[in-house]
């Protein structure tokens, strides 16, 4: 009568023993992709931060190749807080490198703040400036070292105009109140600064301010309005330093955040794992104290009767253990089940940040390739693909040839119908060239009124006749400036690469054929050998 019931608890206990294994493997297949979602996490997280810093690059490899062979989650622990500390070291460099920036900034102010006669509502401005750019120290960005270059331009041309009161800005500043008609704001400087402000990477938002400050600065010539229009653009800069860094700043604090959120999931993981092994090893000890019990209890039984219900009372005890070991295991898996999820939903924020960041960085890099005003690659580019093209060719030779444009009496068309026309004329020539060079030249924008194209597989009698019909096209283009008709032709110097010749070498050479074909009465292409 005992047996039956005996036999069917063991097989109910074996089912829930089989029932526990499974949800355990099912657990442990959990962690592993969460594992991959994490390496995953971490190889794209190297590539957003590759080049920031060559630390935290390797620490980021080394993380990954420990995930990917399952390490112990001691060692993934101790890297990870080597990464955080990295990262925290680079917030702080980050913000020393501001600092500097900052002393530039508020230097250059104050030099300003110098020059007498200011008029007073831009003292006030000034001041106001200074006053708002003393309190920021924050995140670095890109266009810092243009910011400070301008800044650094200006300031010389201040320093410039103070040991030569006779002329220029600070004679006009200083006369302004006797002088009727005050002298013109040194047209120079005003195109040197616009052509600098075209290589800032600006946000959309704040390019197009910038585009009609610009406008305004080569329209207005008044000294007092060119000083408003400079002080506009500072502010300017600064808003978008200032949102930019904003940014940056949200974005590290999140990866640190999701850094040590994943840090102490892993450590509470790990202590978890500890103690439950160290409950299960007892649960186990008893198991087994209650195995050998019965054991002892069936040899020392005098009759069957009697092991039966001895047998059957051990057996309601171990069905006991046993399911307080089933309850412990199903508390352990929720809990770890419960931590994963945090860790996962963590995780697959900072993945869509990053996300964001990284068509961020993506933007700004190929915006930082481009030239603003025309939309060929600019003087980067072509350094980085010519360069790649020479290491080519030297590698294998081949047909490469590079050709260097200028444009014919440009000075003219700035000085006679004003920069704005200087600016389209640029485009429209732009345009142009790009249209009418064939699939394998690459097209750039050297700087001002200079253009370079590189050709790949193009020998020297079909690149003539291209660049003589890129002229032919440009020279027929229909400009019309104050109801002038004008035609603009270009000077060419073009030559092939040869084994001998580096970068220099080789630019000199197109360079000097372009001289020849100004000096030999410009509108012409020269080859040289
Ligand atoms: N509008 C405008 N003008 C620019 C820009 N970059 C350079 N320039 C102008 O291009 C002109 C170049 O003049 P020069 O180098 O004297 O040469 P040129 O008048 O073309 O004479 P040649 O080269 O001898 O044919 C200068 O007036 C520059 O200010 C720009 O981005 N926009």
């Amino acid at each position: 009568m005992n047996k039956p019931v005996a036999e069917q608890q063991i097989v109910a206990l074996k089912k829930k023993l089989d029932a526990a294994i499974q949800s355990r493997s099912t657990l442990e297949e959990d962690f592993s992709t969460q594992s991959t979602s994490l390496i995953q996490f971490i190889n794209k997280l190297s590539l957003i931060s590759k080049g920031v810093d060559l630390e935290l690059d390797n620490r980021l490899a080394q993380l990954r190749t420990l995930f990917s062979k399952a390490a112990p989650f001691a060692e993934i622990e101790e890297k990870i807080k080597v990464i955080n500390k990295i990262l925290q070291q680079y917030s702080i460099t980050n913000e020393q490198n501001i600092n500097r920036i900052h002393e530039q900034f508020n230097h250059s102010g104050e030099t300003l703040q110098k020059v007498n006669g200011l008029a007073p509502d831009l003292r006030r401005g000034l001041r106001a400036l200074l006053k708002d750019t003393e309190t920021t120290k924050d995140a670095l960005i890109q266009y810092v070292p243009l910011l400070s270059q301008l800044l650094e331009l200006y300031g010389n041309t201040l320093k410039q105009q103070t040991s030569a009161p006779k002329q220029g800005l600070l004679q006009a500043l200083n006369t302004q109140s006797t002088q009727p008609s005050a002298p013109k704001v040194d047209s120079g400087l005003i195109e040197k600064i616009t052509e600098a402000l075209g290589a800032l990477n600006l946000s959309k938002e704040h390019s197009s301010h910038l585009l009609a400050i610009k406008k305004k600065l080569l329209n207005d010539k008044s000294n007092e309005e060119v000083l408003e229009h400079f002080i506009e653009i500072f502010d300017l800069i600064v808003a978008d330093f200032k949102d930019e860094q904003q940014q940056a700043k949200r974005f590290l604090t999140n990866l640190s955040e999701t850094l040590t959120t994943v840090q102490n999931a892993v450590k509470e993981t790990l202590n978890v794992q500890q103690s439950s092994q160290k409950t299960n090893d007892k649960i186990n000890h008893k198991l087994q104290k209650q195995l050998i019990d019965m054991t002892g209890t069936v040899s020392k039984a005098l009759s069957l009767d009697q092991v039966k219900v001895d047998i059957n009372d051990k057996l309601q005890i171990i069905a006991g253990t046993l399911e307080q070991k089933a309850k412990f295991e199903q508390q352990n898996q929720q809990l770890l089940a419960e931590q994963l999820q945090e860790m996962s939903d963590k995780v697959s924020y900072l993945e869509k940040q990053s996300k964001v960041f990284e068509e961020k960085l993506a933007a700004q890099q190929r915006k930082s390739m481009q030239d603003a005003l025309t939309k060929l690659a600019n003087r980067a580019a072509f350094d980085d693909y010519f360069a790649k093209a020479m290491v080519r060719y030297h590698h294998q030779p081949y047909e490469l040839a590079l050709v260097v444009i200028d444009i014919d009496d440009f000075k003219l068309i700035n000085d006679t119908y004003g920069h704005s026309a200087g600016d389209k004329t640029l485009q429209v020539i732009a345009n142009t060239i790009q249209k009418h060079s064939s699939e394998n030249a690459f097209v750039a924008r050297y700087g001002g009124e200079e253009f370079v194209i590189v050709y790949t597989n193009t020998k020297s009698s079909s690149l003539v006749n291209e660049l003589n019909l890129i002229n032919k096209h440009v020279a027929r283009l229909p400009f019309k400036f104050k109801n002038n008709k004008v035609s603009i032709t270009l000077s060419m110097g073009a030559t092939h690469i040869h084994s001998e010749d580096n970068i220099h070498i080789a630019f000199e050479r197109a360079d000097q054929a372009m001289y020849q074909a100004k000096s030999q009465g410009k509108n012409q292409v020269i080859y040289q050998e």
